[in-house]
């Protein structure tokens, strides 16, 4: 087994925002840091931590975690659509290690996945077949949350299987920091958001776009400062950044729910991902280390932005 890890804030924004050139450009350098990373470190397999927002995983029936045999990407926001290439017999292998090592964690073997999925294979690899894949869903933006000391034992147990895997792994953490964007929320949901909530699959053309086009126009309002929105909180950020990097995970396993989202807005539950792919990184390879680090609060995308590479500390410079 050899690691490295990849962990990028995405954004259905990216292509719809009104950022300025700067930015983008500035955004651009860290994904180019990160693609040169990947295609350096040339993974033979891809292990992604990535949430959904009510494109594949619904109230009907919501894990905290569910392993992909077989995954298709939806679509949304112009990410890729179509099947992703995922070794399906490595992700039942995968599973069955992980319910042995004590974490129950679904299995799909028709998953479907969106931009939270898709935009990292598609930024660091130009798409979703050019690596294999094995998608792991952690939820991030449906209510009751799993504690995250919970998160950090899935994270391990994917870890402790990935350790005595005979193959060049790259694990991605697919997620933003602080940010708040208008995703609906169960409690608060008007009738037609419940039914988006309780099982929105497969929504028509016309309802996918209007529903995209109110996050746009959020995401405008926001940078204007005319926005219901959380602020990006950059502190936070910064402070769960270096956390991650200083390799003290369980410093995190006693934040809640509620004080996580009530700093730095309900999406941050996104953090999650990293926080799986950083404890998965540190039981399988021991102690690790930073090799970029890029952080950026954006409100143009409504995301504190942020963009990590990380090598075990025995592997050469
Ligand atoms: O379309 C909806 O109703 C949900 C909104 C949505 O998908 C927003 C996604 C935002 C991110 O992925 C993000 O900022 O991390
Ligand atoms: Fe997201």
């Amino acid at each position: 087994m050899t690691l490295a890890l990849v962990n990028m804030s995405h954004s259905p924004l990216l292509q719809f925002s009104e950022a300025s050139r700067e930015v983008l450009d500035d955004l651009d350098g860290a994904f180019g840091a990160a693609r040169r990373f990947a295609a350096d470190f040339d993974p033979d397999l891809i292990v992604l931590f990535a949430p959904d927002h009510y494109n594949g995983f619904f109230y009907e029936l919501m894990p905290q975690f569910c392993i992909g045999y077989e995954a298709t990407g939806v679509g949304d926001y112009d990410s890729e659509a179509g099947p992703l290439d995922v070794p399906t017999e490595i992700a039942q292998r995968l599973a069955a290690s992980v319910l042995v090592d004590g974490v129950d964690c679904a299995i799909s073997l028709k998953m479907e996945v969106d931009h939270g999925a898709v935009q990292p294979l598609e930024i660091l690899f130009g798409g979703i077949t050019a690596k294999p894949v094995i998608p792991i869903f952690v939820n991030c933006v449906a209510p009751p949350f799993a504690p995250m000391r919970r998160v950090g034992a899935f994270g391990r147990a994917v870890g402790n299987f990935l350790r005595d895997l005979d193959a060049r792994v790259l694990l991605i953490g697919s997620g933003g920091l602080s940010h708040d964007p208008p995703v609906p929320q169960i409690v608060t949901a008007t009738e037609e958001q419940r039914k988006l909530l309780l099982n929105g699959r497969h929504p028509t053309a016309a309802a996918r776009a209007a529903r995209q086009q109110r996050v746009i126009d959020a995401a405008k309002a926001f940078a204007r400062g005319e926005a219901n929105i959380r602020d990006l909180n950059p502190k936070w950020d910064r402070e769960f950044m270096s956390i991650l990097s200083s390799g003290q995970l369980d410093r995190l396993d006693d934040w809640t729910a509620e004080e996580m989202a009530a700093e730095a807005g309900k999406s941050c539950h996104e953090v999650r991902t990293w926080v799986a792919s950083h404890n998965a990184m540190k039981a399988a390879v021991g102690e690790y280390r930073s090799t970029f680090s890029y952080y950026r609060p954006i409100p143009e995308l409504i995301a504190g932005f942020g963009v990590t590479t990380v090598l075990p500390v025995d592997a050469g410079a």
